[in-house]
């Protein structure tokens, strides 16, 4: 023990302080300058804690200029509102959002946070009464005509930091400044549980039956669930709205409002979706689509159609989407990704499950794949303009990210491959169902604890390199991206026109573990579009779009798997990297385009014999086999898995005639 002269006793030094605290000189005010120099400021100009308060908070001016009439606007704006109107205009219009369809009245809203509202203010209050065609409301009044809903609008990454650290378990700070957050009992998404409204339009328009994601559900139950959802979201103290924008194609933007209970939830859709300007958010008026976000409640399981307490629901002549029972974020961006697979084939734009970047030369790449397979780490390309990581859509025009953020897989994620999103997950980006060190709040990115899935929401300029706007020119090349768990595949192949069309419809991968709730192990999935569970129409629609856009404008096709190599899944190991990249590097560069080539057995791919930087043994899967035998027969497994699943395509056409059908079918394996 240490020794400090007082008996083992902590003291300040000099005897007095003892039995007191040691005395603070103050200088006198009327003294003759004792002290050196004077560094005391202006006492603050406040004569209490509240009026201090007040003093910390500043409020930004109106971003446009305020015209109360059309005549004191020398620019003519003939609809040009004034703030008042506005402010009123926009209360009404999330009123109606929040409104209940069945009685006559609803909740009063009010604008801002219950638990900072200043009491002596009269709060502005909507109260919107709502009577629709199918129902007569039988009780006129009710309790919760009675209630406010408060609701947070657009709240700022700072705002929604503190509201989810003061509301919502597990939410916490990283060292690196993201926000921790868990989604619940669900980490992944629901496929199963997804509803579409089939009603004339839509038994006429979209893919039904076997293989389509689209399982019906009837207005009466949509509605149902909505009055569940707009009742629960009612029911708390306060909601959060989000206002934004999908579709950096200024022709063909969508506004989205999301009405959600978490300001995770917020938080994940701020970063996710286009921010409007102040500007933009002030002339926002209705929405196009709205989704009601009431994860934390189920379904009820007496509603028809239900077989779980999970329900992702869309209706698109309602142009509304409900979440029931399922947090995980991802159910918002991809169920809005459903309706603009919807939207935009009306329109001749084709939807893309892709990634997309630019080379400084102008060069456009889109990556398919499904979940996993490397859309969101390829497309993240040091040398490289990110237009986007997953969603993007192909009209005359070029292509245009959907979406205003990026949502990464972190598991196993390292600094030294993956600089850009390491760097990106800082003060605003959602990290979902993470571990971290509990007092240094340092993330551990191999821990498995929550789940495999968790995930990165940022915003897109987060990358240094992002293209803003996030459009593009026509694409040079298209590669599709399997991440093959029988390592069978290739690590690059070049496509003709009619086998990308092949792979593009049978949408091939290994569906790596946890992005679908219940898949803890990879396994041979295919899905059309390399994205069925979120295609709206047939495959063969946007197949017939990817063909056309992709002969009109000269675009190569590349199979890449991102998968295993020297064995499948536990006894072979996952490509590189590093590998993949250098791959990846040669499609961009062109240097791909002239290499010699051969062709391999049963899938008829032509493989390159060199690419620069990758040891040339492994571009044949069959050398880095020491069991050929097993080899031989894995290929045999895999390629009849592929025939079995393009039977039910084999009856469709593509485009006018059968020309292209006939030759996509034979550009599968012949065994
Ligand atoms: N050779 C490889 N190519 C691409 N990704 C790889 C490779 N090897 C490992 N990975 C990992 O696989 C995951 C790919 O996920 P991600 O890019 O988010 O997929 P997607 O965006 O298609 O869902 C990342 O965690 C990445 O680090
Ligand atoms: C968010 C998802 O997309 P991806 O894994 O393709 O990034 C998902 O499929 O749930
Ligand atoms: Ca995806
Ligand atoms: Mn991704």
């Amino acid at each position: 023990m240490a020794e400090n002269g007082n008996g083992g006793e902590f003291s300040f030094g000099n005897g007095d302080a003892r039995n007191g605290l040691t005395k603070i000189a103050t200088n006198k005010k009327d003294g003759n300058g004792a002290v050196c120099h004077d560094d005391s400021a202006t006492p603050v100009k406040a004569q209490t804690i509240d009026e201090l308060h007040s003093l910390q908070k500043k409020r930004s001016a109106p971003t446009t200029p305020i015209k109360s009439s059309a005549a004191a606007s020398p620019g003519g704006f003939a609809n040009a509102v004034s703030e008042e109107e506005r402010q009123k205009q926009q209360l009404q219009s999330i009123s109606a959002s929040l409104a209940s369809l069945t009685r006559e009245t609803g909740p009063k809203v009010v604008r801002g946070d219950p638990a900072t509202a200043r009491k002596a203010e009269t709060p502005k209050v909507a109260h919107v009464t709502h009577t629709h065609p199918h129902f007569t409301p039988t009780i006129a009044v009710s309790d919760s005509a009675l209630k406010f809903t408060h609701f947070l609008y657009n709240l700022s990454p700072a705002e929604l930091y503190e509201q989810a650290i003061k509301d919502e378990k597990g939410s916490f700070i990283t060292s690196s400044g993201a926000l921790a957050t868990l989604s619940g009992a669900k980490t992944g998404r629901s496929p199963r549980d997804k509803r579409v409204v089939k009603d004339d339009t839509t038994e006429a328009e979209l893919w039904w039956g076997k293989g389509s994601p689209n399982i019906e559900m009837d207005e009466h139950t949509f509605l149902t669930n909505r009055e569940r959802a707009v009742d629960y979201l009612n029911s708390l103290d306060k909601v959060f709205v989000n206002d934004q924008y999908l579709n950096w194609d200024p022709e063909n933007r969508i506004k989205v409002r999301i009405v959600s209970a978490r300001a995770y939830h917020s938080l994940f859709m701020h970063n996710m979706c286009i921010r409007p300007t102040p500007e933009e958010l002030e002339n926002f008026g209705t929405p196009d689509f709205t989704i009601y976000n009431a994860g934390q409640f189920p379904c009820n399981r007496y509603t028809h159609y239900m077989t779980s307490s999970t329900s992702v629901d869309l209706n698109l002549a309602r142009r509304e989407m409900v979440i029931l029972g399922t947090q995980y974020a991802g159910e918002m961006k991809k169920g809005l990704f459903s309706v603009m697979h919807y939207l935009m084939p009306k329109r001749g734009i084709l939807s893309l499950h892709s990634g997309c970047n630019m080379g400084k030369g102008g060069d456009v790449a889109l990556f398919f794949g499904l979940s996993g397979t490397g859309k969101t780490t390829l497309s993240t390309d040091h040398n490289r303009y990110l237009i986007g990581d997953d969603e993007h859509c192909w009209s005359d025009n070029g292509v245009s990210n959907i979406e205003g953020g990026c949502y990464a897989k972190c598991i196993d994620l390292s600094r030294e491959k993956e600089p850009d999103i390491w760097n990106a997950i800082k003060f605003g980006t959602v990290l979902e169902n993470v571990v971290f060190e509990e007092h240094t709040r340092e993330v551990d990115y191999t821990d498995k604890s929550v789940t495999e899935n968790t995930r990165a929401a940022y915003p897109i300029e987060y990358i240094p390199n992002a293209k803003i706007p996030c459009v593009g020119p026509h694409p040079k090349n298209v590669i599709l991206l399997a991440c093959d768990a029988f390592g069978v595949l290739p690590p690059v192949s070049k496509l003709n026109l009619a086998q990308t069309m092949y792979h593009f419809i049978s949408g091939y991968t290994a569906l790596v573990a946890g992005t679908e709730d219940g898949i803890k192990e990879p396994k041979a999935t295919f899905s059309a579009c390399f994205g069925a569970a979120f295609i709206m129409l047939h495959p063969t629609k946007y197949a017939a779009m990817l063909a056309e856009k992709m002969k009109k404008h000269g675009a190569t096709g590349w199979l890449v798997n991102t998968g295993w190599s020297g064995g499948s899944y536990g006894s072979g190991s996952r490509i590189k990297l590093p590998y993949t990249r250098k791959i990846i590097d040669a499609i961009h560069s062109g240097s791909l385009l002239n290499a010699e080539y051969k062709k391999t057995e049963v899938f008829g791919l032509e493989i390159p014999t060199e690419v620069e930087g990758v040891p040339s043994e492994i571009l044949d899967p069959i050398n880095t086999w020491a069991d050929k035998k097993a080899y031989k027969e894995t290929l045999l497994k895999l390629a009849d898995l592929f025939k079995n699943n393009f039977e039910t395509f084999t009856n469709y056409k593509i485009g006018k005639d059968n020309k292209l059908t006939e030759e996509m079918v034979a550009a599968g394996p012949i065994f």
